[in-house]
Formats: structure tokens, C-alpha cells, sequence
């Protein structure tokens, strides 16, 4: 399928600063707009519905699999999380860059229906600083940050079927590096975009 704006997806293993990262990059950059999944997990804190991710319940999760709302959707952490069609399609239409940020199963199913997807995972620089962190958030129950731990080494080997890798030690070096990425990307279309137009000028081609 092909889309006037770019498509980044964005995975991680909980705790490796995938949300920091991309809320830092769209406070810099007003041409990316998130998309906001829907999950059946209950919100933490300062989460609010609508702006972190619609907060829904089993069966309105149900519902929206049953009338082929999501464009992807996966079992993470013991919980059903889903990007839906709605917020894809109307912020591509518009020519927009869209940022997912979903796991390594939401991301390779993206990928084979937008091919031109471009996939970035973010990798910590030691499962000690992954578990420091988590517990620094201080937003999960202890079993809930042992689960994610547990499930972090499955979702890290996930790792080389993406595109581009980001180890975060340096939050700031991380940073400059995921804005290079959406940066080199928009370059890519723009210059394929201009080669084509001058090719069919030179040809005669309207
Ligand atoms: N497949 C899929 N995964 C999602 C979606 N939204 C969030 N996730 C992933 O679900 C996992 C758990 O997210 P969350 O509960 O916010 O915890 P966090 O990773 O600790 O911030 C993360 O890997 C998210 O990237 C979605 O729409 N689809
Ligand atoms: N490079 C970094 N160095 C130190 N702490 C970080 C770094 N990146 C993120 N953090 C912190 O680690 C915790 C987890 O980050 P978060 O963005 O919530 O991760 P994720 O969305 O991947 O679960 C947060 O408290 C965040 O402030």
C-alpha cells in the first residue's frame, strides 16, 4: 500500500524509554503526529483517555475486533492493545508523518501492510539500568514490573528484524538519533519525489 506520509513505529521493551523518546521528539517536531492505541489495561497515574490511549474495556476491545476497527492489534503483558484503523487512515489522508509506538508483533504486521514502514527499536544499555528504570517510574506494581522483565528478552530478540536499532544510554543521544532517522527519511521522499518529476519533464511526460 502506498501513503503520502511517512510511517514510523516505534517498539521497545517496557522500561527502555520508548514513550520519553517519542514524546520528546514530537514536542520538537510539529509535522509527526502520535497515534493513540486502545488497550484494556487500566491507566496509570497521570494517563488520561484519549491522549496516552483509549482506556476501553473487554468488550468494547471485542467490538472493535469484531468490526475490523484495528489495523493491528496484539496480546502484550497479559492485556489487548490495538492501533485502529480511524487513526491511521485519517492522519496519512492528510499527508501527515505518523509515529506508532507499539510492540515488535503490532510493528511487523504494520510493516507488511505499509511496506514502507520504517521500524525502529529501542534496546537499553543493560538489564540492570532496564530494571532501575522501571523502578524509578515507579508506576507499576512489582509483579507487574517482574513480568515485564520476564517478557523482555523474547521482545529484544525481535530486535534485528527491524530497521533501524537505538540503544537509549544517553537520552540525548538517543534522541538526535531517532530524529536522523525521521529526518533521512523525509529526505529520501522528497529527493525520489523530485527525481521522479524531473524525469518525466525530461521525457515529456505530463
Ligand atoms: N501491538 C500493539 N502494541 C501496543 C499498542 N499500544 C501499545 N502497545 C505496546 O504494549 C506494550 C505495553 O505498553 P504499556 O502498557 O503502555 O507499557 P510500557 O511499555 O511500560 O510503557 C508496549 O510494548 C507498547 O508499545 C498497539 O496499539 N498495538
Ligand atoms: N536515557 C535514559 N536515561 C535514564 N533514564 C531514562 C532514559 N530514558 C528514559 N528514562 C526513564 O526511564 C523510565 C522508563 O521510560 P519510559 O519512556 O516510560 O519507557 P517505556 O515507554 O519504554 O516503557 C522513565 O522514568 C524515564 O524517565
Amino acid at each position: 500500500m502506498d501513503y503520502p506520509g511517512n510511517l514510523f513505529v516505534v517498539a521497545a521493551p517496557s522500561g527502555a524509554g520508548k514513550s520519553s523518546l517519542v514524546k520528546a521528539l514530537l514536542e520538537l517536531d510539529s509535522h509527526v503526529q502520535p497515534s493513540v492505541s486502545h488497550t484494556t489495561r487500566g491507566p496509570r497515574g497521570q494517563e488520561k483517555h484519549g491522549r496516552e490511549y483509549f482506556f476501553v474495556s473487554d468488550a468494547e476491545f471485542d467490538q472493535m475486533v469484531l468490526g475490523d476497527g484495528f489495523v493491528e492489534w496484539a496480546h502484550v503483558h497479559g492485556r489487548r492493545y490495538g492501533t485502529s484503523k480511524r487513526m491511521i487512515e485519517d492522519r496519512i489522508a492528510h499527508g501527515q508523518d505518523v509515529i506508532l509506538e507499539i510492540d515488535w508483533q503490532g510493528a511487523l504486521q504494520i510493516k507488511r501492510i505499509f511496506t514502507n514502514a520504517v521500524l525502529v527499536f529501542i534496546l537499553p544499555p543493560s538489564w540492570d539500568e532496564l530494571r532501575s528504570r522501571l523502578e524509578r517510574r515507579g508506576e507499576d506494581a512489582p509483579e507487574v514490573i517482574e513480568t515485564r522483565l520476564a517478557n523482555a528478552a523474547t521482545e529484544m530478540a525481535q530486535a534485528k528484524e527491524f530497521d533501524f536499532v537505538i540503544i537509549n544510554e544517553l537520552f540525548e543521544r538517543a534522541l538526535f538519533d531517532l530524529k536522523a532517522i525521521v529526518h533521512s527519511q523525509r529526505l529520501k521522499y522528497v529527493s525520489q519525489r523530485r527525481a521522479r518529476a524531473e524525469t518525466f519533464t525530461a521525457l515529456g511526460l505530463t
